[in-house]
């Protein structure tokens, strides 16, 4: 792991650290001591063992590093991330396939429950996982109007599980999510302003990063104590169920997705995907 100072936006120094040909980057802002944690895995940040098992080890070392705050963002052009890599089950290596639904679930677990607040800054497409993954975070914040985000699993012939159902339900409400789930429905930009599934549209990624600085600086008058027990007690129900039901979850994934209905599905999909 290497380390260098560069000089950030604001003028002020900035801490980062990054692996060589690592698919995320951190820097941390040293006077605020919010984290900001780039997602670059070309060509569509799709969510794979590997990719997955880099962004919990990140989270982990922020926690220990005690940052402030972190902003989870993408260096992709227009996407944040695609959601889970496909081909991570279709057509899956059995093995492979319980170590990456085991991995997805853990790096899960740590971007739901982190110490520290957090904030989804929204640069690009974020379907299905992506989606997953902005609303674990605490704040959300979406550049427009271009973007579209939402758990389109539905269309690929597949069921979101509970874990990923009880996050939206969390973040929009029964009705709400229940429609969109069903539907598949990926939303615009205004749209997901509209439903609650963002909190703030802006025109652009700079101004979504001031934004996404000035929801974390409200933390800076709140005690870190109080502000992780008060999340802790708000997402305990979701974050319990799977820490009593990850085998379950697991060995339920792993037969479903193998399953020979499922494979079809995905392989439409995939396809249409190529053309
Ligand atoms: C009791 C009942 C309980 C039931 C429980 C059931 C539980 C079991 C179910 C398990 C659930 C599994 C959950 C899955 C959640 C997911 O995240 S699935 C992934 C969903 N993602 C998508 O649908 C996104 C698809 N991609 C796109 O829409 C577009 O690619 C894009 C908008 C992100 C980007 O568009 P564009 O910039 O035009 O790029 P493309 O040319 O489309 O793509 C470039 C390249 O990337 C490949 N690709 C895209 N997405 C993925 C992906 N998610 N995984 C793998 N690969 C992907 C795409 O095919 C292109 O490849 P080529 O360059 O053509 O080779």
């Amino acid at each position: 792991m290497l380390r260098r100072l560069i000089l950030s936006r604001n003028n002020t120094f900035i801490n980062c650290r990054y692996a060589s040909q690592s698919m995320v980057q951190t820097t941390v802002d040293e006077k605020s001591g919010i984290a900001t944690v780039t997602m670059n895995k070309s060509p569509v940040n799709s969510l794979n063992l590997e990719f997955l098992d880099e962004i919990k080890t990140e989270l982990n070392k922020l926690e220990k590093d005690k940052v402030k705050g972190m902003m989870l963002t993408s260096g992709l052009q227009k996407i944040f991330s695609a959601g889970l890599d496909i081909t991570e089950f279709y057509n899956p290596n059995p093995d492979r396939l319980s170590k990456f639904w085991s991995t997805l679930q853990d790096t899960w677990l740590t971007l739901y429950k982190t110490p520290f607040p957090t904030a989804a800054i929204i640069n690009g497409h974020s379907p299905a996982g992506g989606c997953l993954f902005a609303m674990s975070c605490d704040y959300r914040i979406m550049v427009g109007p271009k973007y579209t985000i939402g758990l389109n699993e539905t269309k690929l012939g597949i069921v979101a599980p509970k874990w990923f159902i009880d996050t939206m339900v969390a973040v929009i409400g029964q009705r709400k999510a229940e429609i969109s789930l069903t539907t598949g429905k990926m939303y615009t930009t205004d749209e997901a302003l509209h439903i609650g599934l963002i909190d703030e549209s802006v025109p652009d990624v700079n101004t979504a990063l001031t934004q996404g600085n000035l929801f974390l600086n409200n933390f800076q008058r709140i005690s870190p104590w109080a502000y992780k027990m008060t999340k802790d007690i708000t997402r305990q129900s979701t974050v319990q169920w799977l820490i009593d039901n990850k085998q379950k979850d697991l060995d339920f994934v792993v037969t479903y997705l193998q399953s020979a209905e499922v494979q079809k599905s995905l392989g439409l999909y995939l396809q249409s995907l190529k053309k």
